[in-house]
């Protein structure tokens, strides 16, 4: 039989390592996303998740450690090229422009990585958002700004999107129709996740990766996961 041609991961990371102060929020942690994969990273409060995507996406200097993606090493790169490389990252705390229009935020998120703006309304589209194009942004209910934040991502054109408690504070039809976007996106995106809605997880991702202080505590399908004794005694069960 021949053998199967080794896929290059979209995301190689490994050994990463950060801590502030004397606690390692992110401890000798490997990790691997293949392409086209929506994968979700649970954990406790203050397991080392955001830490973990901002190091990823350049928010936060890595100590030890390398991050390839795509086969390239952007351990020491600023953010901002790692945006033009592909990562896109929605921040946990609203990082909109209320004054702008809804199309103005997501057009300014593009032009700031070089993109002329011109795909903002079908990016709003995409996100059910088209409607409200021309309101202002701030004026929107808190769910319609949590899409903006994503159409923002979006209007990158990333090849990973990375989102961070994106359904906190949405109502429950709110979260079925982000549910649904999601499994949208990922024809064309691969996806991680940040989520402590487990409904959410268990719905979305094909691989959950759980930490714990620092470190992964395991990683598997949801059902493994679910299955996991460590995972439900650290977290589940909580
Ligand atoms: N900028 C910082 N300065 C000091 N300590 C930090 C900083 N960022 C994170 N930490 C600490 O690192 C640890 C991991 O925090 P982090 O926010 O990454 O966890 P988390 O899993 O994202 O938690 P949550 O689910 O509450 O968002 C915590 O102990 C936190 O207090």
């Amino acid at each position: 039989m021949a053998p199967v041609a080794a896929m290059t991961a979209l995301l190689d990371v490994r050994n990463l390592t950060r801590s502030f102060g004397g606690i390692k929020a992110v401890d000798s942690v490997n990790f691997t996303l293949q392409q086209g994969e929506i994968r979700a990273l649970i954990g406790p409060n203050g397991a080392g998740k955001t830490t973990f995507v901002s190091l990823i996406c350049g928010r936060v200097p890595v100590e030890q450690g390398t991050i390839l993606f795509n086969g390239k090493d952007i351990t020491r790169l600023p953010a901002h090229k790692r945006v033009r490389a592909g990562i896109a990252y929605t921040f946990q705390i609203t990082s909109i422009f209320a004054n702008l229009t809804v199309r103005e935020n997501v057009e300014l998120a593009g032009m700031r990585e070089g993109h002329d703006g011109s795909a903002a309304l079908a990016v709003l589209k995409q996100v059910g958002l088209d409607h409200l194009a021309e309101q202002k942004a701030g004026d929107l209910a808190y769910g319609h700004q949590r899409l903006v934040e994503i159409a923002m991502g979006l209007g990158l054109h990333p090849r990973l999107l990375i989102l961070d408690e994106p359904t906190q504070g949405l109502s429950e039809e709110e979260v079925a129709a982000f549910i649904a976007l999601i499994r949208e996106i990922a024809r064309n995106t691969t996806v991680l996740l940040i989520e402590h809605n487990m409904h959410v997880v268990m719905e979305l991702a094909q691989r959950i990766t759980v930490m714990q202080q620092g470190r992964i505590l395991a990683e598997g399908t949801p059902e493994e996961i679910r299955n996991d004794a460590d995972v439900q005694r650290a977290y589940l069960g909580a």
